[in-house]
């Protein structure tokens, strides 16, 4: 994994004018970062589809390193099984476990991953799921600012414990292979939720 000075990029974020700051390298280099859990919470976001896959993509990373989230996610979205749409422009906070391959003790602790209901299957319009993006983003933020509102326990205890910090959303460029949405639209859909994002550039 290759090594990047992490902190650089938290000047950036403390510019209100610069919400969205971006770093080349791998997203999950900071799942293994001890430097990076002693800060805040490790908010991991990602693009996912409604009907309860991370087939491709990186979201087929997120399943093999952290196939606890995976179930969780499968199981959140089996509870929408009639109607798989009632989940777009909505956020599910996960944490991950001990037994998942990408657990590492003193960091996975603090993780979250965020998955966010942009596109049911990829097949709605790029202005779609920019939109969607946008609520999906808005609802994290509603989340993370009440944590009560989180259904899993371990989750809002993740946020309980890191109260006081400020939260960076760590994504990847998300829409922007397997939903193939112009990346720029996502970038001004992630503006206007107000949440400070870090991207990962590969
Ligand atoms: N380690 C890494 N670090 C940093 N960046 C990385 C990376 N690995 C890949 N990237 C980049 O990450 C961006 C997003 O590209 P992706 O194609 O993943 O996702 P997307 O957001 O367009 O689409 C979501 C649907 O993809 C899946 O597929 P399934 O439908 O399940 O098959 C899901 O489940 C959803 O449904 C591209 O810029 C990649 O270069």
């Amino acid at each position: 994994v290759q090594s990047v000075p992490l902190d650089k990029t938290f000047n950036n974020h403390n510019n209100p004018m610069s919400l969205i700051s971006y770093i080349k390298g791998d997203l999950f280099q900071i799942t293994i970062s001890a430097r990076e859990a002693a800060k805040r919470p490790i908010i991991l976001a990602h693009a996912c589809n409604c009907r309860g896959v991370w087939g491709g993509g990186i979201a087929y990373v997120f399943k093999q390193r952290f196939p606890s989230a995976f179930s969780q996610y499968n199981a959140h979205c089996n509870q929408y099984s009639v109607l798989p749409s009632k989940l777009l422009g909505t956020a599910l906070l996960v944490p991950v476990n001990g037994n998942d391959v990408g657990f590492v003790p003193g960091i996975g602790e603090d993780i979250l991953i965020a998955c966010l209901f942009t596109s049911d299957v990829g097949d709605d319009s790029p202005e779609e799921i920019a939109h969607y993006t946008e609520l999906a983003m808005l609802d994290l933020r509603k989340q993370l600012e009440n944590p009560k509102l989180i259904q899993d326990r371990r989750a809002q205890a993740v946020l309980q414990r890191n109260k006081d910090k400020d939260f960076l959303i760590n994504m990847p460029k998300i829409n922007a292979g397997i939903f193939a949405v112009p990346w720029g639209l996502t970038e001004k859909a992630l503006k206007k939720s107000g949440l400070g994002c870090r991207v990962f550039e590969l």
